[in-house]
């Protein structure tokens, strides 16, 4: 897919390259570039990563599913009680807390229900989802979870933990939150008209393929909104609010948004494809200090944050779904109730 390039005349942030291949051999220096990455932004580029066939198949399936009649697609909405799995239409979330509407629509299957098709786990998907479980939606979540399971082994070391604690906090035998999302922004608004608002992801992993621009983070220290250059090949991963809690912040969930693809780009649709790892239902998200003297001494340098909200990952992860939800919207606070980690 040939797409006219991303412009030269507006701020990018430089993200770290993170050889993958590095990462598997156990290269020491790759995996302090990582543990760099993951401290100081949150965000880092992954190459070698070898899931670039899958991705592009799943790009081809979000094609089909969106092409779909809204009728159809809006049977298998995701609804207003907090589930993220089934299709999300464009305009049905805020974008921030005056409750301005977003603007993509996403198509979000459970890796649950990827991985035990035929059978229905947690819910059902349009027939272009169900055609494409087997060929495409399974193969891409199962490489997807090996690669961020191998990263989660890495910060399970550095992090001083007993070896499998994050493994078992990601437990395969366990249902969760983690999914796949195809995501498709359409042209003609305005270039700085938010299609996902400001935002933390809200589990523990991000595994995203872009081909357009429009991702912006915020770095820590700035206060201007920087894109992220996608380059062909490169996966963009970043960290998110369960696994930022689970280290007593010692791991950055950063800040970002998605905005229109800036320049010669924003005539075109903008297609995303992200994997979210996210920790088992029933997991309470908290700083784990008594498995980690790292964790125990970031907890104790950082009073004034709260690593113990008391909520379950899936508690955490469906408030902040519903309140994100303008069915959902009463005022300015539903906002501040759907929120993460963003405001710490
Ligand atoms: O589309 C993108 O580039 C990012 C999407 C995103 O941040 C999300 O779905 O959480
Ligand atoms: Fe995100």
């Amino acid at each position: 897919m040939l797409s006219p390039p991303f412009p030269d005349d507006v701020p990018t942030h430089p993200l770290l390259v993170i050889d993958y291949q590095l990462l598997q051999e156990g290269d020491a220096a790759e995996i302090e570039r990582l543990w760099e990455a993951a401290r100081k932004l949150g965000f880092w580029y992954l190459k070698n990563h070898g899931v670039e066939e899958e991705a592009s198949r799943m790009f081809e399936m979000g094609e089909e599913t969106m092409r779909l009649p809204l009728e159809e697609k809006m049977k298998y909405e995701q609804g207003d009680d907090g589930r993220s799995f089934g299709y999300k239409a464009a305009g049905s979330s805020a974008v921030d807390a005056s409750g301005q509407h977003d603007t993509m629509e996403f198509i979000n299957v459970s890796k649950d229900d990827a991985l035990a098709y035929p059978n229905i786990v947690h819910r059902a998907y349009p027939s272009t989802v169900n055609e494409r479980m087997e060929s495409t939606i399974s193969p891409f979540v199962t490489k997807s979870v090996h690669v961020n399971d191998t990263i989660l082994e890495i910060f399970n070391d550095k992090l001083g933990l007993p070896k499998g604690t994050l493994t078992r906090l990601h437990s395969k035998t366990e249902y969760s939150g983690s999914e796949a999302r195809t995501t498709k922004n359409p042209p003609g608004y305005a270039p700085d008209r938010m299609a996902i608002g400001a935002h933390t992801d809200f589990g523990s992993l991000s595994f995203l393929h872009n081909r357009l621009g429009g991702l912006q983070v915020l770095p820590p220290g700035y206060t201007e909104w920087q894109y992220v250059k996608p380059i062909p090949g490169h996966a963009i991963c970043n960290v998110g609010d369960a696994l930022s809690l689970f280290s007593g912040g010692i791991l950055r969930s950063n800040l970002h948004r998605v905005l229109p693809p800036p320049g010669p780009q924003s005539h075109l649709d903008r297609w995303s494809l992200v994997f979210f790892t996210r920790p088992g239902n029933s997991i309470v998200l908290r700083a784990l200090v008594e498995d980690s003297p790292l964790i125990a001494e970031a907890v104790r340098n950082t009073p004034g944050k709260n690593f113990e909200p008391g909520e379950t990952a899936k508690e955490w992860f469906a408030r902040r779904v519903k309140y994100q939800r303008l069915n959902n919207r009463v005022g300015p606070e539903s906002w501040k109730t759907s929120r993460g980690t963003e405001n710490e």
